[in-house]
């Protein structure tokens, strides 16, 4: 796992965007697996700017999505799926084609989970996917005790997560209590995983996550698994890392061309 520290979250952003950037050049019909959520919108931002700037083409890329609220009606601005379309998809100049992501309205919704596991499969796999963390560890929304071997399936939120999220909606009440989540095992496929964190409420789920044993009680802290994690937090994210001053000498000797 590699843990880099940038000043602050815009940094963040421009430093995963130019990772995304450079995956696209690579590979321009990269498969790139987005999270919702306020802390990666500075990634969307920094890449559509470079998409602007003709600093790259992101014209074949396509994009799928973590997670998903079950129960919001179709169209829902905070269903993400509308949040992809709105903050990743169309401001790369994609169209909806270039999207996938699970059916929370499904009627039979462990079908749909099932079914965009396969879909996944299928379209070679997820290249490069964002993870954000929650305040209780938990990425996509796998809550703590989530299988580390879960495939895509229901899942029902903590209290802690609906009124973590309530900021997007009128009220709690109008927090769904159930969702579909990629699983962790589902996450772990993907080639690489760049996790964003930013500001201290995220510190000690960064902690855990880092430096932490392997346990489902800390869901992020599956990424200790994967061959190729990035981990990139901000001052503030990383206030509590013992190995704070490791992880900065590291990243300062890495050689440039080597990227995240
Ligand atoms: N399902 C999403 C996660 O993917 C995201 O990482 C988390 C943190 O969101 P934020 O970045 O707004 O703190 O929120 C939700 O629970």
């Amino acid at each position: 796992m590699e843990v880099v520290i940038v000043p602050d979250a815009k940094e963040g952003g421009e430093l995963i965007a130019e990772a995304m950037a450079a995956l696209l050049r690579r590979k321009p019909d990269a498969l790139l697996g987005v999270a919702t959520g306020s802390t990666p919108l500075p990634i969307y931002e920094a890449l559509a700017n470079k998409v602007a700037a003709g600093a790259v083409d992101a014209s074949r890329a396509r994009i799928c999505q973590l997670d998903e609220y079950v129960g919001l009606p179709a169209g829902h601005p905070e269903s993400y799926r509308s949040v992809v379309l709105r903050e990743v998809v169309a401001p790369l100049g994609l169209g909806a084609d270039s999207f996938m992501g699970p059916d929370g309205a499904a009627e039979d919704l462990q079908a749909a989970c099932d079914a965009y596991d396969r879909a996944l499969a299928e379209a070679g796999g997820v290249d490069l996917q964002l993870l954000g963390i929650g305040t209780d560890g938990h990425i996509g929304f796998n809550e703590p005790c989530s299988s580390l071997a879960s495939r895509t399936r229901i899942k029902t939120l903590t209290q802690r997560t609906r009124e973590d999220n309530a900021r997007f909606f009128d009220s709690l009440d109008e927090v769904p209590h159930h969702v579909i989540t990629q699983g962790i095992g589902t996450i772990l496929e993907a080639r690489h995983l760049v996790l964003l964190a930013t500001g201290e409420g995220k510190a000690d789920a960064v902690a855990q996550t880092v430096e932490g044993p392997v346990s489902a009680l800390v869901p992020a802290s599956a990424l200790q698994l994967h061959p190729h994690a990035t981990v990139v937090v901000d001052e503030a994210a990383a206030s509590e890392l013992k190995l704070a001053d490791y992880f900065r000498a590291t990243y300062a000797a890495k050689p440039e061309w080597q990227g995240l």
